[in-house]
């Protein structure tokens, strides 16, 4: 039988997604929006990673998508399937944040357990535990009791059981939480093997440092929103404020004989200072940097309100008889996208 799949091949597709959780009377608390209306779409072959805050609403996303609760509102498929349904579920594999590997099995008996609970035969159970065993680094150690396994050995172990009915997709919560460096390393060279071999993984995370290394593809959650979403290359980006406004950073060269300066700040305030206070236009600036002892070099980081500045100051180095070395418009690490979108008082979809 043919699997159906969303016509526009999304693995996971999330639209306008709600989740309240109603207040109970006993705690006396109110009710809490988990989601407020969540969209965003995974792709075959991408590793999509889900990074916020505490609270963010990412745990209970995955819930919904694995059918463990329902939303209140909006849509959540998989595979072009219900979210939740039988189908759609059996394609999943899942590891959960803490999986318990009961302390009496071996890599291989778990193996077998699980296999056992996915209703596959002994003979796939056997081959499949061969296969993941290698995928994952454990082969050689199956049959050691899980009792001697470190915490990277216990999640390896978990992404090969979360493996062993082959799904199409791999849902992870949290899968480096926890793990020293090492195992967080050898996790993650899983996590690529598995992408290499065509599977979509969708991980969440609240360490920006993982995903980054991780993933191809982010939605950044905050308070129950999706505040931006986009390949992870793009998710940094030209900085953005308005439509008009842009930030440049710019190197020159200043002769110190320019007649309008006796130093650097007499330059700094001759050369930029003066452009914004003709126009308002330079709202903040870094630290000039004196490189040289003849020419002065100047590396700034200059936010023009409106573009037509960006001339403005250009034309005015020009006329102090220096020299452009660089000008490019500054673009935004993941980290700073990510802590102004999250730390903003009114969050805005951007992408
Ligand atoms: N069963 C529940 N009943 C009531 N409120 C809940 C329930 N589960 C989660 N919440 C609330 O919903 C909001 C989102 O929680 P969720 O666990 O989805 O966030 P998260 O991004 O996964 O956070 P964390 O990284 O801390 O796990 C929080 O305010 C949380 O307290």
């Amino acid at each position: 039988m043919s699997r159906p799949e969303a016509s526009n091949s999304s693995i996971i597709s999330v639209d306008a997604l709600e989740k309240t959780y109603r207040g109970g009377s006993i705690l006396r608390r109110g009710d809490v929006h988990a989601l407020r209306g969540v969209s965003l779409s995974a792709e075959r072959g991408q590793v999509f990673g889900l990074l916020g805050p505490n609270g963010a609403g990412k745990t209970t996303l995955i819930k919904i998508l694995l059918g463990v609760i329902r939303s209140t509102g909006g849509r959540a498929s998989l595979f072009g399937l219900p979210a939740g349904s039988a189908e759609a579920r059996s394609r999943v594999g899942y590891l959960p944040e803490s999986l318990r590997v009961d302390r009496h099995h071996t890599a291989r008996s778990a193996l077998r357990y699980y296999g056992k609970l996915s209703r596959l035969d002994s003979d796939t159970i056997s081959r499949r535990s061969d296969e993941l065993l290698s995928v994952v680094g454990l082969e050689g150690r199956d049959r050691e009791s899980v009792k001697r396994f470190s915490k990277g050995m216990l999640q390896r172990l978990g992404l090969a059981q979360a493996l062993m009915h082959d799904p199409d997709l791999l849902i992870l919560d949290e899968p480096t939480d926890g793990l020293d460096p090492v195992g967080r390393s050898e996790v993650r060279r899983v996590i690529e093997r598995l992408r290499d071999a065509g599977k979509t993984i969708f991980l969440n995370s609240h360490i920006l440092h993982e995903v980054e290394l991780v993933c191809s593809h982010l939605a950044i959650m905050a308070g129950g929103n999706v505040l931006a979403t986009g390949p992870i290359a793009e998710m940094g980006g030209p900085s953005k404020t308005d439509s008009e406004a842009v930030t440049i950073e710019i190197e020159f060269e200043l002769a110190h004989s320019d007649p309008t300066a006796t130093s650097n700040a007499d330059v700094e305030s001759g050369v930029l200072a003066s452009v914004g206070a003709g126009a308002g236009t330079v709202e903040w600036i870094t630290d000039p940097i004196d490189l040289d002892s003849n020419r002065s070099r100047y590396r700034c980081r200059v936010l023009c309100s409106e573009r037509a500045a960006v001339d403005a100051i250009v034309d005015r180095i020009r006329a102090a008889d220096g020299s452009l070395i660089r000008l490019v418009p500054h673009r935004q690490t993941l980290e700073e996208t990510f802590m102004r979108l999250v730390e903003s008082p009114n969050p805005v979809a951007v992408a």
